[in-house]
């Protein structure tokens, strides 16, 4: 890496998961994924990345074909690449923003280079996981900790881990769940069903504050939302451990024994369309829902470039930089 001439700006990275941007990177981006000791630990650590290859040639064909039927590849570069834009347009002089993908491209190695090119010297990490894990945020931030380690330039950093508690996150959430409930006629009869990433109960065993986190999200989302019914579930288990629970499917099972006919999923967890909203959620879930029986079935739209899920973030980064002493 090579650098710039100095600037006085400072960097937003945004950190995100990534996804394959065709289907000639399914294979690979699994590779990446389950080579990740902090998301998966498969055997001991020397064998992980032989097992890896193995595991993602056995379940690329399938994912492929998931892939192939959201438009051939995920949409979270170019949804990312969006927030990143219209977050340096809110932000104003002062501020450049990139993005680090942990299993694809731009990678964090890509990310910082770019920093390094402008002559930047400041950086602001700001997860796009709402909720800290040690599998998403933990794994990006040890990720860019390492490249940081790797790049021999020092770099100020502050990191913004978590902001599920967030007003301004709170509110982008209430504004996608009052666009979805529009679609709602009568209103009385919906239900909400949040449906958060599952995760392993053993990373909740060992003090992972996820599932508390979620919790805290709903908790606040439903004090604006006053007798709403809701529930909670969990989707896209990913290996045969113990799961969080209930599964997204058991709930639409138990809900429709319980008669329940309207359901308006809010997906948390991701604030961008991906492969499990745009999939599991509005093709599997939706041919299950209709299977159960329910009339209406529809998903609240996930926050992407949202206005005020943008402006959330500003303020995020407004108040780091200030931690910083900026
Ligand atoms: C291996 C175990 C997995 C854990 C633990 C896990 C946690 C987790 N993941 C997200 C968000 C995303 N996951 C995405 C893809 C994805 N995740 C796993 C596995 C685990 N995730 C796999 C195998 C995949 C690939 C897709 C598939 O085969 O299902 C993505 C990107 C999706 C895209 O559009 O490409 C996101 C985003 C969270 C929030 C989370 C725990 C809190
Ligand atoms: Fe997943
Ligand atoms: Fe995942």
């Amino acid at each position: 890496m090579s650098g710039g001439a100095k600037s006085d700006k400072t960097a937003v990275l945004l950190l995100q998961m990534g996804g394959p941007d065709s289907l000639d990177a399914v294979e690979p981006f699994l590779v990446n994924l389950f080579s990740d000791r902090d998301i998966i630990k498969i055997g001991p650590a020397f064998l992980q990345p032989l097992i890896a290859r193995l595991i993602a040639k056995r379940r690329s064909r399938k994912a492929e074909r998931n892939y192939e039927e959201i438009g051939g590849k995920s949409p979270l570069r170019e949804l990312t690449e969006a927030q990143a834009q219209a977050l340096e347009t809110l932000l104003g002089d002062g501020y450049r923003c990139f993005v680090a993908m942990r299993y694809w491209k731009p990678s964090t190695i890509d990310a910082l280079a770019a920093i390094k090119r402008e002559g930047i010297s400041r950086i602001i990490a700001l997860s796009l996981y709402p909720h800290y894990s040690r599998a998403t945020t933990g794994s990006s931030v040890n990720e860019l900790k390492r490249v940081l380690g790797a790049a021999g330039v020092s770099f100020e950093v502050v990191y913004i881990d978590r902001f599920y508690n967030h007003p301004g996150y709170i509110d982008a959430l209430e504004e996608k769940i009052r666009e979805g409930l529009a679609a709602f006629h009568p209103l009385a009869e919906v239900e909400l069903l949040f449906s958060a990433h599952s995760l392993p109960q053993s990373f909740i065993d060992a003090g992972d504050p996820y599932l508390d986190q979620i919790k805290e999200t709903v908790r606040l989302v439903m004090e604006r939302f006053d007798g709403v019914p809701y529930h909670l579930a969990f989707q896209s288990r990913a290996g045969p451990v113990k799961w969080l629970e209930p599964s997204t499917e058991e709930m639409l099972a138990t809900l429709a024994a319980h008669d329940c006919k309207s359901l308006l999923v809010v997906p948390l967890s991701f604030v961008s369309d991906h492969i499990e909203t745009l999939h599991e959620i509005d093709i599997q879930y939706a041919m299950e829902a209709h299977k159960l029986g329910f009339a209406r079935f529809l998903r609240a739209p996930s926050l992407n470039d949202s206005p005020t899920f943008i402006a959330c973030l500003a303020e995020l980064v407004r108040q780091a930089a200030t931690t910083a002493g900026d």
